[in-house]
């Protein structure tokens, strides 16, 4: 592997751990384990949103040395219930203008639309265009196409596919669908018995 983007020293919480894990950029991670077993609650963890002990680092920068804000910026989350507070959509976007809606199948007319307003399956779209917008390195995302039919999550596949390619940057997904986990998965994380290990799979 190229030198990892993303990398995890025996990171350890009451629910989980996890021994050496490393990841490059241009990869795409897929997360799998049975419900309940603390996938979105890991996704937490590289977020830094829970407490955790041990090592994780980001182009081999400790998380320590780099102020939370700053690394939720950089290593990025989008939950499967998305939070929105603003007026509009657009008043969520840096530059709204720039995102790509029509390849996620959306009218840019829904940028004038209230949040409250929005289907599950749009504000799932556009939780992520949001957190693109932000320019991630990381993005963490918990079940993305929880909410789509077929064309819509190719759409989004297709998408963060390129996102990955092209940054490059490093996808950490969850995904309950195993065609999807074959379709995306460069390498397959898995947790069994609160343990994340690296399954040494790859598509
Ligand atoms: N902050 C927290 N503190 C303590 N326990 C938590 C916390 N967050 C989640 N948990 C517990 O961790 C366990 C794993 O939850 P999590 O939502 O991560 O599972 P999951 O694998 O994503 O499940 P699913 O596939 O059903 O979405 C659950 O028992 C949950 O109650």
């Amino acid at each position: 592997m190229q030198s990892p983007m993303l990398e995890l020293n025996t990171v350890q919480t009451d629910i989980i751990s996890s021994k050496h894990l490393a990841a490059a950029s241009g990869e795409r991670v897929l997360l799998s384990g049975p419900s309940g077993s603390g996938k979105s609650y890991f996704l937490r963890i590289l977020a830094d949103l829970v407490p955790w002990q041990g090592a994780i680092s980001l182009n081999g920068k400790p998380a320590s040395a780099i102020p939370g804000p700053e690394w939720r910026q950089r290593v990025m989350l989008v939950p499967s219930a998305s939070h929105w507070w603003q007026p509009l959509v657009e008043d969520h976007f840096t530059h709204p203008s720039d995102a790509p809606l029509e390849a996620l199948g959306l009218d840019r007319g829904i940028l004038k639309k209230d949040p409250q307003y929005l289907s599950s399956g749009e504000r799932q779209r556009l939780a992520l265009l949001r957190a693109l917008d932000r320019k991630p390195a990381v993005l963490l995302l918990d079940e993305p196409s929880a909410n789509l039919d077929p064309e819509r999550t190719g759409q989004m596949e297709t998408l963060l596919n390129d996102w990955c390619k092209k940054t490059p940057g490093l996808l950490v997904m969850t995904s309950h669908d195993p065609a999807q986990r074959t379709r995306m998965a460069d390498r397959l994380w898995q947790i069994r018995g609160g343990q994340v290990i690296d399954t040494g799979e790859h598509a």
